[in-house]
C-alpha cells in the first residue's frame, strides 16, 4: 500500500486518502529524515524542510506542500532526484487579499490614517498582488505595480521600476516569492537602501516571508524616523521573532494572512488532486465538503449618509478582525507557533451576505470589485 507522511495540521484532509493509502500524520516540523524513510509521498506545509537531509535514502516520489510558497522544498535537489513536486498556487490569494483589506480598513479607523487618493505600491503582481491591486483601486487607491519578471514575459506597460514604486508610495507591500539567488532576488529586497528612498512616512507591509524583508535594517529605519509605520504577518526566523521590531510595529500577526478556512481547504484539495492523479486514486475533483459557516454570515449596513470609507470598511471588519490577531500575538510572543496552529475560524468576502440599504450602484459595484459576492439591495 502507498504511504503518505501528512502535516497534522492540514485541515480537511484526515480520512480523505485512507481507502487508498497508508497515511501518517505527523507535527511538520519534525517530519525528518528518519520518520519519511520508507514513504511515498508528503503532503507539507511550510514547516517541513524537503532538502537533501530529510530526503537522501528515502521513497519519497512526489511532494505535495499545501501552500503557494515552496522556500522550503529543495527545487534542484527535487529534480536531480526525480521527485516530483506541487504547490498550490493561489489558494489563499483571497486570503491575503482580506488580510491587506483589513489593513487599509484598520489603518483609517485605529490609526486615523487617510488612504482614498494615496498610492499603493504593489511589489509582486501575482495570485495575491492581482487581488490587492484590484481591492485598491476599489477603494481609490492609486496603484503602483512592480514585477520583473512579469514585465518581461508581458511587456513593461502596467509597471513601474522598483525605484519609482519606492519613491512615489505612500503605502508598500510585498507580495513576492523569497528567492535567494538570481536576477529576481527577494532576499533582503527591503534593506537599508530600500528604506532610505522611501517617503518618510510610508507604511511598510510585509504578508509574503520574512526574509524578503532585512528585520535589522527596518528596525533601524523605524528608529531613524526614515519610515513612518510598520505591519507584519511574516518574520526573520520564525518563530523566533525580534521583539523589539514586534513592540515597534502598527499591526503584528503569526504568519496567519493566508489562514482563512477557504484558503484552507484550496491548498488541501490541491494537494489532495496532486497526489491522487499522481497515484491514480480517484479523488481529481475532491474538495472539502465540511468547511463551518461564520457565526454571523449576514451584514447589514445601511448606507444613507455614510461615506464609502466607513462602509466598506464596516464591511470588511465585520468578516475579519486583524486586531484580534494583533492583540493575541502581542499578548503571548512565544506562543507563535501554538497561534497558528490553533487559529479561529476565519471565512473569505465570498462567504457572507452584504444586504446594502440605500446604496447606489457604483457602491454595490466597487463592493463587488473588492470581492463581495453575495450583495442583496434593501
Ligand atoms: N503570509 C501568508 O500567509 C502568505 C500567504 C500566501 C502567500 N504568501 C507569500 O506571498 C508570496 C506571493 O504569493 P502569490 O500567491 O501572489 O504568489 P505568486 O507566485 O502567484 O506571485 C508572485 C509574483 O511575484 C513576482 N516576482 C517574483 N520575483 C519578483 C521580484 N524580484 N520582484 C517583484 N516581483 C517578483 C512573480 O513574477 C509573481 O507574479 C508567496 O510566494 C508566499 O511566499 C504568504
Ligand atoms: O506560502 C503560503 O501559502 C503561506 O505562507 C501559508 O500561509 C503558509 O502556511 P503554513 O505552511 O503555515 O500552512
Amino acid at each position: 500500500m502507498i504511504k503518505i507522511i501528512a502535516d497534522n495540521k492540514i485541515p480537511f484532509l484526515e480520512g480523505v486518502l485512507e481507502p487508498y493509502a497508508q497515511v501518517n500524520y505527523l507535527p511538520g516540523a519534525q517530519t525528518d529524515a528518519s520518520a519519511i524513510r520508507d514513504a511515498d509521498a508528503l503532503i507539507t506545509r511550510t514547516r517541513t524542510r524537503c532538502n537533501a537531509a530529510t530526503l537522501d535514502n528515502s521513497q519519497v516520489k512526489i511532494i505535495a506542500t499545501a501552500t503557494i510558497g515552496f522556500d522550503h522544498i529543495d527545487t534542484l535537489y527535487c529534480q536531480n532526484n526525480h521527485i516530483e513536486w506541487t504547490n498550490a498556487p493561489g489558494c489563499n490569494s483571497g486570503s491575503v487579499k482580506q488580510y491587506i483589506a483589513a489593513t487599509l480598513a484598520t489603518l483609517i479607523s485605529k490609526h486615523n490614517m487617510e488612504i482614498e487618493n494615496k498610492t499603493i505600491g504593489i511589489i509582486g503582481a501575482g495570485n495575491v498582488g492581482r487581488k490587492v491591486a484590484k481591492l485598491a483601486k476599489a477603494v481609490g487607491m492609486k496603484v503602483l505595480l512592480n514585477d520583473p519578471p512579469r514585465a518581461q514575459k508581458e511587456g513593461s506597460a502596467g509597471f513601474v521600476e522598483l525605484e519609482e514604486l519606492i519613491a512615489e508610495s505612500d503605502i508598500i507591500t510585498f507580495h513576492v516569492p523569497l528567492q535567494h539567488e538570481g536576477k529576481n532576488k527577494t532576499f533582503h529586497l527591503g534593506n537599508k537602501t530600500f528604506f532610505s528612498r522611501c517617503k518618510r512616512h510610508v507604511v511598510i507591509v510585509n504578508s509574503s516571508r520574512g526574509e524578503v524583508i532585512d528585520n535589522e535594517a527596518l528596525l533601524s529605519a523605524l528608529e531613524l524616523g526614515n519610515i513612518g509605520n510598520v505591519v507584519l504577518d511574516v518574520w526573520e526566523n520564525e518563530p523566533g521573532i525580534n521583539r523589539s521590531l514586534l513592540q515597534k510595529t502598527l499591526i503584528a500577526t503569526p504568519h496567519i494572512a493566508g489562514y482563512s478556512a477557504d484558503g484552507k481547504a484550496n491548498g488541501t484539495a490541491m494537494s489532495v488532486q496532486a497526489i491522487s492523479q499522481y497515484f491514480g486514486f480517484p479523488l481529481n475533483q475532491w474538495y472539502p465538503q465540511n468547511i463551518p459557516s461564520p457565526q454571523k454570515s449576514q451584514i447589514t449596513i445601511n448606507a444613507k449618509g455614510l461615506t464609502f470609507q466607513e462602509i466598506w470598511t464596516k464591511a470588511v471588519l465585520h468578516t475579519y478582525s486583524i486586531a484580534e490577531d494583533d492583540a493575541r500575538l502581542r499578548k503571548s510572543p512565544d506562543s507563535f507557533e501554538l497561534l497558528r496552529g490553533s487559529y479561529p475560524l476565519r471565512r473569505e468576502f465570498e462567504a457572507y451576505t452584504l444586504r446594502i440599504k440605500n446604496g447606489t450602484t457604483q457602491i454595490i459595484q466597487k463592493l463587488s470589485d473588492m470581492g463581495f459576492t453575495h450583495i442583496e439591495v434593501i
